[in-house]
């Protein structure tokens, strides 16, 4: 698995879903703005119509003008808290929205880019960027408006000042660059402190998963105290990067608790002199006084540049998952043919090594091939490529005479259907899982390929038959595998691939699965073409063809009762230092009758 740390030219990928992101929600974000700055605008116009009315209540307490300024004062508290909550709202459903929009887009990403999307990062740190990560990005729109409308009142409070006398603006200006620096140390430090403890979290979600995953292997092994201590290895970074946000922002409050009274006092000094001259009322001191506080409105500021930075690391944690492309299909539908499959000059990559190459390789229509080869000889390499699972590095494959990519998406999932060594159970209930396919099969179909596979008998025992829920259907390994093989039975097509499908199987029901295989499937107008990844002799001996792979190529090709007469063929089954204790089923011919082609 590649480093899932992500570069800055990947980062770039990360900023540009970001822009994006921001363009989308300009609506709703002008929207935040604008109720942020009106109520900002109505904050700050409080303390004046305050300072007005007590001076006026000080002058006439029982006047009109008293009157109308105490009114005033209280029909600007209630809009302060109407804007308030309107600013919540919004803010919240801006969010929602945002947050949304990026899952799916990255969830789209994801499964388009198929197999490929679990090359660079483990399950659990993708589940943590796409749905964590997302989280926090998804903020960005309102965080930004948020901290625009902020500036208003700091700004606001400022010209205020100045307003009403500019010696006080004079005062206060000559502290900001000690709050200007404050607030840059803050965006540096935390930065780089969120983005390693995203990081580690990632680590720590994709460790678990792992964990998970192996819980059988784990217990057997009696490795759970190891296993722990290596899920958890990140988390003293974890702590140490928290703990260095925690400083960071503690010293950052620290910064403006110092900086913000002495200001406040500055302002109100120079205010008292100007008092005791004569150049300021007592409302004015009192207004003057509630501006200085809003002029230092760094503690808002700064927490609204801390949703800022997190939301854009969170959004650079989106580069990988964007970095591998999502498969792209062409516009030809498929010509009328019989399934002939062709692999021209294959050549496959991984992990910087050949794992196939130069393969050539013609299935005529209707016929059966068996890849047969050593573990890790490139078998399942050649099956994935045999079906556009993965697109070959070199060479091309073509089914009918089109090259794969060149097919729309639909016609080339009708046209191939695959069966694995552990299928996922994804259609909710059995029958679901079965039916899962470009066009769900109907109920009839389900049950004749659900016979074809030899599983339709343990599924009528499940509580619910074919309505079984799948999570709750205890399943063993061969029966997952019997309804991987009927879902692919289910469905029409030209090609079958079958991906080591009947590994778990008992001798007797793989028999039958074959002799399902080998004739014509339940509702197919004629045989498929079928690719068939085989350990076993006997399932290479009722193909009409078998390839042998070696270290990624073709060693040789031809029928399995030719290729017999070879020791290297035979050593792929048999090993010949123990031929005589081997197992009469791994043995070609031994089940009688299996030899059709
Ligand atoms: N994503 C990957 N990164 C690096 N190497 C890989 C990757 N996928 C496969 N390989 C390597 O490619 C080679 C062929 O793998 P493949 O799964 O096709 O073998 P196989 O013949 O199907 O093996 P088996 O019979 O054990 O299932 C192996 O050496 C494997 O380690």
């Amino acid at each position: 698995m590649a480093s899932s740390t992500s570069t800055d030219a990947e980062g770039r990928a990360g900023d540009g879903l970001l822009r994006q992101l921001l363009r989308r929600s300009l609506g709703r974000g002008l929207a935040v703005f604008c109720v942020s700055t009106a109520s900002a605008a109505v904050g700050l116009a409080l303390p004046a119509v305050l300072g007005r009315t007590l001076d006026a209540l000080l002058a006439d307490p029982h006047g009109a003008a008293a009157g109308r300024w105490v009114l005033g004062s209280a029909g600007l508290t209630s809009l302060l808290v109407v804007l308030d909550a309107l600013d919540s709202l919004l803010t919240g459903t801006a969010n929602a929205r945002s947050i949304a929009w990026l899952r799916r887009r990255l969830l789209r990403h994801t499964l388009r880019a198929g197999p490929r999307a679990g090359r660079r990062l483990a399950p659990g740190d993708l589940v943590t960027r796409l749905v964590g990560n997302a989280a926090q990005a998804g903020t960005a729109p309102t965080a930004l408006a948020s901290a625009l409308a902020a500036v208003v009142t700091p700004v606001g409070g400022l010209v205020a000042l100045a307003l009403i006398d500019p010696w006080l603006a004079l005062a206060f200006l000559l502290g900001l660059p000690l709050l200007a620096a404050a607030l840059r140390s803050f965006v540096r430090d935390t930065t780089d402190s969120v983005a390693r403890y995203q990081h580690s979290q990632g680590e720590i979600a994709g460790r678990l998963v792992e964990a998970l995953g192996g819980a059988r292997t784990i217990a057997a092994a009696g490795t759970a105290g190891r296993e722990r201590a290596r899920v958890l290895a990140p988390l003293p970074e974890l702590s140490r990067q928290g703990h260095r946000m925690w400083r960071v922002q503690g010293r950052s409050a620290a910064w403006a608790a110092a900086i913000v009274p002495l200001l406040q006092i500055a302002v109100l000094a120079v205010a008292g002199l100007r008092l005791t001259a004569g150049a300021l009322s007592v409302g004015s001191l009192l207004a003057a006084a509630r501006y200085a506080v809003l002029a230092t409105g760094v503690g808002m500021l700064v927490g609204h540049l801390n949703g800022l930075v997190r939301s854009r690391t969170a959004a650079r944690r989106f580069a990988p998952v964007l970095a591998e492309p999502a498969t792209a299909y062409g516009t030809r539908p498929l010509p009328p043919g019989d399934g002939t499959l062709e692999l021209r000059g294959v050549r496959a990559v991984r992990g910087g090594r050949a794992v196939l190459s130069g393969v050539d390789l013609v299935v005529p229509g209707g016929r059966c091939l068996a890849v047969v080869g050593r573990s890790g000889s490139g078998k399942s390499t050649l099956a994935a490529l045999a079906g556009r699972l993965a697109d070959p590095d070199g060479g091309q494959v073509l089914l009918d005479g089109v090259p794969l990519p060149e097919l729309t998406h639909d016609a080339l999932r009708r046209a191939i259907g695959y069966a694995f060594e552990r299928p996922a159970l994804l259609g909710g209930t059995i029958g679901g899982t079965i039916a899962l396919g470009p066009a769900p099969a109907p109920p009839g179909r389900v049950v004749e390929a659900a016979r074809a596979a030899c599983a339709d008998d343990f599924v009528r025992l499940l509580p619910n038959g074919y309505d079984t829920p799948c999570a709750g259907a205890p399943l063993s390994g061969g029966e997952t595998q019997r309804l991987g093989l009927a879902r692919a039975f289910a469905h029409d097509g030209r090609l079958l691939i079958l991906d080591d499908a009947t590994s778990s199987l008992d001798t007797v029901t793989e028999l039958r699965v074959s002799r399902a295989l080998s004739g014509r499937l339940p509702g197919a107008r004629r045989p498929r073409t079928r690719v068939i990844v085989a350990h076993r002799a006997a399932t290479a001996a009722r193909a009409d063809l078998v390839v042998w792979l070696e270290d990624g190529r073709v060693r040789a090709a031809g029928r399995h009762a030719d290729l017999w007469e070879l020791a290297g063929y035979r050593a792929v089954f048999v090993d010949p230092d123990v031929s005589g204790e081997q197992d009469v089923s791994e043995v070609p011919y031994a089940d009688g009758g299996v030899q059709g082609g």
